[in-house]
């Protein structure tokens, strides 16, 4: 499915990836169990900032229509591994990338992909929400826009289905017109979903999308995460244990670049096979 990406072009190239070549990506055992089809296949993932190290060689399977969430200290490279999900690590200087990412069958890092595409594919909402400086409806519409539809009734129920499926729009129905600066930071946060959402994802990335709210916009964002993964295969990067005991279905615990461990997440926290993760959850360090 992703050939769909290949463009002769050969815009888009990292300058400095390296990939190695399997004959076919054998799966990985959890906690006795495979993961049966899953959206992503990230192995041997290793990356460099200059001559320092942030990953060490990660390899674990994404499961499809589940919440993976990736928990550690400060500095243990969530933000990095979440990035290079959908290749935003391109954009950082310096930044090499080894190993392989397969999406439907595709090495993402494969010569020729269409990043622009993939990332309409694996969308990502951040930290701080952030909405352009234009009307709810324009926020929302930009991407689809962006992607040949010019219809206006098609535009209008996209809008309108991307606002639902990320529960705003019984707020903000009757001032689509109105900018969306001005809305609180929790419906910015969810806005930014619903764009994410506009361009038809198969892959939600977010990191610490909740940390920047108050408790109880986070817990909007919450309810929202774990209704999505009926459509969406959602990887969250949380500092906050609770949140992703609260909302994944998945935990991959990161220390130092490491994997450390990577199982479901009720089998993680009430019986972590790693000493590092059980003082990591039990507040130990970090
Ligand atoms: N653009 C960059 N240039 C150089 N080093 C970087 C860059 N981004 C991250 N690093 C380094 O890579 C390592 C992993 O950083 P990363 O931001 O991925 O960790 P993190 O677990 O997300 O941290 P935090 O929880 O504090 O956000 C750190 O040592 C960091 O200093």
């Amino acid at each position: 499915m992703l050939k769909k990406f290949l463009s002769t072009t050969g815009l888009n190239e990292p300058k400095t990836i390296e990939s190695k070549k399997t004959e076919k990506t054998q799966p990985i055992e959890i906690d006795g169990e495979y993961i049966e089809n899953p959206a992503m296949n990230v192995r041997d993932l290793e990356v460099y900032y200059g001559e320092t190290q942030a990953l060490n060689g990660i390899t674990l399977d994404i499961p499809r229509n589940q919440v993976t969430a990736i928990i550690g200290p400060s500095g243990c490279g969530k933000s990095t591994f979440i990035r290079c999900l959908n290749r935003m690590n391109d954009m950082i200087e310096n930044c090499t990338i080894k190993g392989r990412i397969e999406y439907n069958g595709t090495n993402i890092y494969e010569k020729g992909i269409d990043t622009a595409k993939l990332r309409r594919e694996i969308g990502m909402v951040f930290q701080k929400p952030n909405p352009f400086p234009k009307s709810i409806y324009d926020n929302i519409a930009y991407g689809p826009k962006i992607a040949g539809i010019k219809d206006k009734n098609k535009l209008d129920n996209i809008v309108e289905k991307s606002l639902k499926d990320a529960a705003l729009w019984d707020e903000v129905s009757d001032r689509l017109d109105e900018s969306a600066l001005d809305m609180s930071g929790g419906q910015q946060q969810r806005l930014c979903i619903a764009r994410a959402l506009a361009v038809e994802p198969e892959i939600i990335l977010m990191d610490e999308p909740a940390s920047a709210l108050d408790p109880v916009a986070m817990s909007k964002i919450e309810d929202l995460i774990f209704k999505l993964k009926d459509n969406y295969t959602v990887v969250i990067v949380t500092h906050n244990m609770q949140q992703a005991a609260r909302v994944s279905d998945y935990t991959t615990f990161l220390y130092m670049g490491d994997l450390i461990e990577f199982s479901k997440t009720d089998r993680l926290f009430e019986n972590p096979k790693k000493k590092r993760t059980e003082d990591y959850i039990t507040g130990r360090f970090g």
